[in-house]
């Protein structure tokens, strides 16, 4: 057979796999919206807890149901002792993401609820790996730095309180504020890879939690989650080597004649400027005053301005900075470590994978649930009708 890779769809781009009601992306205008709330907004107006609710439940809470769902989320919020038992027994170069894609499942092992299948015990569910997800990122990087972890603090939410469990300091209320945003604007993201993962899995009628282990595991990749902590990796190198905005023009180039990906630019679904950058460029402005990181601030505003020149120049379609550009910048200026930034990232868009996971599992857009079985195409070997002679090893 002819080896034919001319498959035109590839990687599934522009293919509409199911019907949502969760979120949804327009690439060419640049809009997302979040079960119909314009992100913008909700990233002004909204908590994370809010806008978890809404994601989760398809509409806003009044504010007795706010107050349930707050409740419910610090209620479930302690890390089990199965998941800081085993922390002891883990390398601690272990890489963050590797330490939740294996806390999860233990998580399933423990849940008393495992085999229910309801809506309302899968609503609980999800709100127990929203409410855990922070709790097993600060507890493995305080265990791993020798420190204790840290008691709830009902004086902060959701974002707050893990800025104060991560780093030992109680945030000032406009940083908790930056992060909670930042939080809000990652928490969901319609088809991302990590989430048709996750709805992939529970589509064979898998438990939730291997939904969001899958999801974990896509995240991690650098074209994906992983790239918020590349990019700032790759600007730490680059003010290491001496370097400064004037080098950067030089750089940029450099990088595409080599065909080189610059990380946090570009998107397989925006086609113009993503909304969430727009919005973190704006909140790392404030807070690189704040926290006298103008530097870092100014240096990735320069590489994300040399690449769309250059991209422009080179009559490529246009590539500009998407959620992850600015996101670890927010991070490294709230004193999160580079390995924990794309945890950061799993812990706002658990909520998203959870909604969608639901979704699926009650076919709450398409009428019934679904199993996902694409078709491939074969390009591989195959000698006439009958298959290739099979020969016994001695005879090779
Ligand atoms: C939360 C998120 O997951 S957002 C994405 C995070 N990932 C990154 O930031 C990694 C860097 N970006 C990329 O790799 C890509 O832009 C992706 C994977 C995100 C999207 O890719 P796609 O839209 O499918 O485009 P694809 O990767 O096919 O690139 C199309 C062309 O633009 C180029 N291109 C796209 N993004 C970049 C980039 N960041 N740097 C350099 N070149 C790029 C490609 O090399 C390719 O060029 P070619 O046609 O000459 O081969
Ligand atoms: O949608 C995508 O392809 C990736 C993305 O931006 C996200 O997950 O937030």
């Amino acid at each position: 057979m002819e080896t034919d890779v001319s498959f035109k769809n590839i990687g599934l781009r522009g293919i509409t796999v199911a019907d949502t009601k969760i979120s949804y992306i327009d690439g060419v205008r640049g809009i997302l919206i979040y079960r119909g709330f314009r992100i913008e907004d909700l990233a002004e107006i909204s908590s994370f807890e809010e806008t978890a609710y809404l994601l989760l439940n398809g509409g806003l809470p009044d504010k007795e149901g706010l107050a349930a769902f707050r409740d419910a989320l610090t209620a479930a919020g302690r890390l089990p002792d199965e998941i800081s038992e085993s922390f002891k027994l883990w390398p601690r170069r272990s890489d963050p993401m590797d330490i939740i894609q294996a806390s999860v499942p233990i998580l399933a092992m423990i849940d008393p609820e495992l085999a229910a299948e309801s809506r309302e015990a899968n609503l609980r569910k999800a709100i127990r790996v929203i409410a855990r997800l922070p709790e097993i990122i600060t507890t493995w990087h305080r265990m791993r730095n020798g420190l204790q972890p840290l008691p709830h603090d009902p004086k902060l939410g959701h974002a707050g309180n893990f800025l104060w469990k991560l780093t030992g300091k109680k945030p000032e209320e406009e940083m908790a504020r930056a992060f909670e945003v930042s939080l809000i604007l990652q928490a969901d993201h319609a088809f991302s890879a990590s989430t048709f993962a996750c709805r992939e899995v529970v589509s064979t009628r898998a438990h939730l939690y291997a939904g969001v282990t899958a999801g974990v595991g896509a995240l991690s990749g650098i074209l994906h989650g992983g790239s918020n902590a590349l990019v700032m990796r790759v600007m730490f190198d680059m003010i290491d080597q001496g370097m400064t905005t004037k080098d950067i023009g030089a750089w940029v180039k450099g990088k595409l004649d080599r065909r080189e990906k610059i990380m946090g630019m570009g998107h397989a679904v925006y086609k113009t400027t993503d909304p969430r950058a727009e919005i973190l460029k704006g909140l790392c402005e404030n807070v690189a005053i704040k926290t006298e990181r103008e530097e870092w601030f100014n240096f990735l505003r320069a590489i994300e301005t040399e690449c769309i020149r250059e991209f422009e120049k080179r009559g490529k379609r246009k590539i500009k900075a998407n959620v992850d550009f600015y996101s670890g910048l927010l991070c490294a200026m709230l004193g999160i470590p580079l390995d924990i930034m794309t945890p950061v990232f799993a812990m706002a868009i658990a909520v998203g994978w959870c909604s969608h996971i639901i979704e699926e599992k009650f076919g709450d857009a398409q009428g019934k649930p679904v199993l996902y079985r694409p078709e491939s195409k074969y390009v591989g070997h195959y000698c006439g009708q009958f298959g290739c002679t099979y020969l016994p090893i001695e005879q090779r």
